[in-house]
């Protein structure tokens, strides 16, 4: 089956702020319906690689097309079908309703005055706040507020959609019901790109997952591919009770020697000491290991690397 064409197609973007390139020859594409994640390190261009997709920064050189049309050269066009959204707790008129807030932004993003009802009736249906939208916006929650940003977003029927952080500073429980919006916002159609340091969020949200280092974008792919990338094959974590201190540091110093070995971290815990090992070869029996210094290790479990222990282990390469 052909894959549509994407909504958003960056090629070969590059940034620089006076002397410095703060993204470096990106290249991209968003399809309908497809999360893309970027995450990196403080400062490696995820938000200067978004600003530039929503048209709000002109990059140095490249391009970005979006549902076909140049955005470099034809701007407004493009930005009719974006959305850029960025949260908090302003941007809005707090002490008028939500309703009339989103009126007027349907205006602002030239919606037709026909139409401008019925968008801002199905935009907060599609965020579940129609209930509220007679309330002034300073009396809605963080979680509605961060809603109706979204729904905001959604006025001109954009068919993409841009988060920059979208759940920083939010409870958990508001994290899920933001994440689960974004989810079903691509599900109905739209293509995201979103930035996010908390790297669970974008291992349960992205299809794809491009990591930013420097401004260059050193790889591209799923949790698999990234661990792949840092060479790191497996993970073992394990247990063993307080009060073993010099036995687990001997067993610690005894593993630097095994080059299958990547890393290796150990925390104290409430009741136990957690370690855990990150192979970058073959993972070996660590209960044997253990043993051979007298040291009894429990909850032993070897497993595949997760995004954080991929992602941390490529960036500490870097
Ligand atoms: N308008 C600007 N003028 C000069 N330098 C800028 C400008 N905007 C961004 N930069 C610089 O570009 C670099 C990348 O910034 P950017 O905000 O894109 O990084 P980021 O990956 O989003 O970082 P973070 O994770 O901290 O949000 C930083 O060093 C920043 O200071």
């Amino acid at each position: 089956m052909n894959q549509p064409n994407p909504v958003l197609s960056a090629r070969q973007l590059t940034r620089r702020f006076r002397n410095t390139t703060t993204v470096n020859n990106v290249s991209f594409d968003i399809h309908p319906g497809q999360i893309v994640a970027l995450v990196g390190p403080n400062g490696a261009g995820k938000t200067t690689t978004v600003k530039m997709c929503s048209t709000l920064l002109a990059p140095t050189s490249g391009t970005i097309t979006v549902c076909g049309i140049d955005a470099t050269q034809r701007r407004r066009q493009a930005r009719q079908h974006i959305s850029i959204i960025l949260g908090g707790e302003t941007g809005f008129y707090q002490h008028a309703s939500v309703k009339d807030n989103l009126l007027f932004f349907a205006d602002v993003a030239g919606v037709p005055s026909r139409s401008r009802r019925s968008r801002v009736k199905d935009a907060l249906a599609q965020v579940r706040l129609t209930d509220r939208m007679f309330d002034p916006v300073g009396e809605l929650s963080r979680g509605m507020k961060q809603r109706l940003h979204i729904a905001r977003g959604l006025l001109s029927r954009p068919q993409v959609l841009l988060f920059d952080e979208p759940t920083n500073g939010l409870d958990p429980e508001i994290s899920v019901e933001i994440r689960a919006l974004i989810r079903e916002l691509a599900t109905d159609g739209a293509g995201v790109l979103l930035t996010s340091h908390l790297l669970t969020e974008v291992a349960e949200l992205s299809d794809t997952i491009h990591v930013l280092i420097d401004g260059r974008i050193i790889v591209t792919g799923g949790v698999a591919d990234i661990a792949e990338r840092a060479g790191i094959t497996a993970v073992t974590s394990f247990t063993t009770p307080l009060g073993t201190e010099p036995r687990l540091r001997e067993f610690l110093a005894t593993l630097t020697r095994y080059d299958s070995i990547a890393h290796v971290t150990c925390v104290r815990m409430a009741a136990h000491h957690a370690g855990l090992i990150s192979w970058c070869g073959a993972p070996t029996d660590v209960s044997a290991l253990a043993d051979a210094v007298g040291l009894t290790v429990t909850d032993v479990m070897t497993r595949k690397p997760n995004l954080e222990e991929s992602y941390l282990a490529l960036v500490g390469q870097s």
